[in-house]
Order: C-alpha cells, then sequence, then structure tokens
C-alpha cells in the first residue's frame, strides 16, 4: 500500500446499488491493491440510516485500504477534493408522474451535484451517473459545473454493454472472453442500440457466428429490455450488476481497456452524427486515463437508423430539460 488514497463519492449509498457497489470499492477494485480509499457516501435524510448501517459492515470487513468513511446529506461535504463520483442516488418515477416531472425532480438533484462537484470537486475529477435517466442526468450535472472539462462527465452504459456481451456468448456458447467489438450506442432506454456489425465471436463475425435476423431482432429487444426481464423475475431492479457495471467503467476509465472496445455514454464530440454535447453511448478505448471514440467503423443503413431513432430520444430530453432552465452553461 504505497500510492495517495484516492477520495471516492456514492450518492445513494444507502440504496441497492450502493450496497452491492461499496464493498468492493473499498476492496480496491477500482484503482487497485496499492490505492487506499477515503468513502464519501451521499444521501438524503431517510436514507442516512442505511448508509450508516452499511458503514459498520465495511468497518466489520476491516478491508487494509479502507482509509476513511464519511456519511453526509450535502454534496459540498461529500465531493470536497473527490477524485472520483458515482452518482446512483436519483428520483425514480412513480405512480401519476409525467415524464416532465421526472426530469423536473432529477433535475433538482443533479443540478445542485454538478454545481457541488464544480466548487469542491479535485480537479482530476471523473464522473459516472447510473441514475435514471442517466444520460439526461450526466447532461444536467455536466451543464452545471462550467470549470470542469466536458469530458469527465459520463453515464453508465457498460451495463447494457456487458449484458450485450453475456447474451452473444449465451447464444453462440462461446466464452465472454471469446468476444470482442460489441457497442451499445445512444440512450440507456429501450431505444438503445446494442450493434453487432463488428463484433468477432472466437475469431468469426458475430453476424456470421449467430443467426444475423436474431441479432439485428431479438437480441435488440432483449438486452434493451434485460432490466425489465430482471425486475420481473427477481422482484427488485438490477443491483449488483450495476454496480459491476459501475466499477467496470470507472476501473477501465483509470487503468484502460486493452485492445478491445466498451461502450461509454460521454459527451458526443460529432462522431457518428451524434450532435456535438448531447451525451450518448458509443464505442470507446481508454487510454492515459480519457476515453477516445473509436472512428472509423461503418455504419450500414439499418445500424444508422437505430443511432439515430436512440439520438431522437436523447434530443427530446435534452430540450425538455433545456426549457426547464436545467442547463445553464
Ligand atoms: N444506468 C444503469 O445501467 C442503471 C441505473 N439504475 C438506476 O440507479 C438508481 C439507483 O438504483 P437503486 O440503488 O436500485 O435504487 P434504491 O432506491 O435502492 O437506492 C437509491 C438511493 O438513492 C438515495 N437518494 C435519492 N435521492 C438522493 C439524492 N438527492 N442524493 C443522494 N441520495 C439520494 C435514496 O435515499 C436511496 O437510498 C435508479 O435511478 C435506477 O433506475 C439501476 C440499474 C442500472
Ligand atoms: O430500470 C431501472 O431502474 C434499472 C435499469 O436502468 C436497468 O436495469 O437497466
Amino acid at each position: 500500500m504505497s500510492a495517495q488514497p484516492v477520495t471516492i463519492a456514492l450518492s445513494g449509498a444507502g440504496g441497492q446499488i450502493g450496497y452491492a457497489a461499496l464493498f468492493r470499492i473499498a476492496a480496491g477494485e477500482i484503482c487497485g491493491p496499492d490505492t487506499p480509499v477515503n468513502l464519501r457516501l451521499l444521501e438524503i435524510p431517510q436514507g442516512v440510516g442505511a448508509a450508516e448501517g452499511t458503514a459498520l459492515e465495511l468497518a466489520d470487513c476491516a478491508f487494509p485500504l479502507l482509509n476513511s468513511i464519511t456519511i453526509d446529506t450535502d454534496p459540498a461535504v461529500v465531493f470536497e477534493g473527490a477524485n472520483l463520483a458515482l452518482l446512483v442516488g436519483a428520483r425514480p418515477r412513480t405512480a401519476g408522474m409525467e415524464r416532465s416531472d421526472l426530469l423536473s425532480a432529477n433535475g433538482g438533484i443533479f443540478g445542485p451535484q454538478g454545481r457541488a462537484l464544480n466548487d469542491h470537486a479535485a480537479d482530476d475529477i471523473r464522473v459516472v451517473v447510473v441514475g435514471n435517466p442517466a444520460n439526461t442526468n450526466a447532461l444536467i450535472a455536466q451543464r452545471n459545473a462550467p470549470d470542469i472539462p466536458t469530458n469527465r462527465f459520463t453515464a453508465l452504459t457498460r451495463l447494457d454493454h456487458n449484458r450485450a456481451v453475456g447474451l452473444l456468448a449465451e447464444r453462440s456458447g462461446a466464452s465472454v472472453s471469446d468476444i470482442s467489438g460489441v457497442t451499445v450506442w445512444g440512450n440507456h432506454s429501450l431505444t438503445q442500440y446494442p450493434d453487432l456489425s463488428h463484433a468477432i465471436v472466437n475469431g468469426v463475425p458475430a453476424l456470421d457466428a449467430v443467426d444475423p435476423a436474431w441479432a439485428r431482432g431479438e437480441y435488440i429487444e432483449r438486452v434493451a429490455k434485460r432490466g425489465g426481464e430482471v425486475i420481473q423475475v427477481r422482484g427488485s431492479s438490477s443491483a449488483a450488476s450495476a454496480a459491476n457495471a459501475a466499477i467496470d467503467h470507472m476501473h477501465d476509465w483509470i487503468n484502460g481497456t486493452g485492445a478491445d472496445w466498451t461502450s461509454v455514454s460521454l459527451p458526443s464530440d460529432g462522431s457518428y452524427g451524434v450532435p456535438n454535447g448531447l451525451i450518448s453511448s458509443f464505442p470507446v478505448r481508454s487510454t492515459g486515463g480519457s476515453w477516445t471514440i473509436v472512428q472509423g467503423l461503418t455504419v450500414d443503413v439499418f445500424s444508422r437508423e437505430r443511432i439515430d431513432a436512440s439520438v431522437t430520444e436523447l434530443l427530446e430530453e435534452h430540450d425538455a430539460v433545456a426549457s426547464l432552465g436545467l442547463l445553464p452553461h
């Protein structure tokens, strides 16, 4: 244990994803076995008890890397000096709530959190938004943090990516480690596009290894609706797999992806016709601590239509939050 401690903030620490993530983070799964961890846990008052209970259990694990735990309801306190932020806590849609109500309620969370990150986080802050609607919540946070480079704000589509790889492995009979080149484009929503056009299974193009009609039909729907399938079968939403994906995302951002790429929602630079600034999912590699969008992939007519459909939904969400005054910068 030699490196400087890393300060990792997690909002929604008393919830189910928080419970599935915090023990792994405290064990060093994001930054590795040499980096001590300061945990900063953000909750609303009704969630503080659950976060405190989790902190008791974290202490009972006697993790050698766990340097400190702070629990607070004030984002300014929690984000002070934070190097990494996992924004998990969000306002869920409840019965009778219109989409604009949901966006407005989340604006009330991610606007202030963006401002607190702007004013208090460390210069190297990296943010992943998990709480839904994740892409638009990330956009709100980013647009409220004018002093933080835009590319430090991301939203989680790694769970969709991992689901896409897992279901392709299941269908093809290959192991996950023999699959590469899978991409999830667009929004973390039902319009997302899990794309096998460039995927390779055991050295063979995926569209030769599995029925292309399945890959461009049932498969896309199955990946996009996997969250709903988990809720139906498990009785509650994906938690361990979401926590795992958030850890994968942060781990790869810091440590690099290697030859294969993964999927991350990040502010577009105009690549693949996605409007500048929109936080959309792309094929990306990480090197030197930064994500780079993989360039030069051919996009056929089918893929173009699917990407455009999801980007259209993101633009609608953008316009809705802009009209609510939630994107000040
Ligand atoms: N992007 C993705 O792939 C996925 C996203 N999600 C989303 O992640 C979010 C969290 O899911 P769960 O942990 O299962 O929910 P949960 O309801 O178990 O926990 C959420 C926690 O956030 C807290 N919270 C609410 N508002 C907060 C605020 N302003 N500041 C700090 N904490 C706050 C709540 O008190 C609660 O403890 C949901 O929005 C869910 O839809 C879930 C799975 C996958
Ligand atoms: O719908 C939810 O709350 C959970 C979710 O995002 C997913 O499982 O992909």
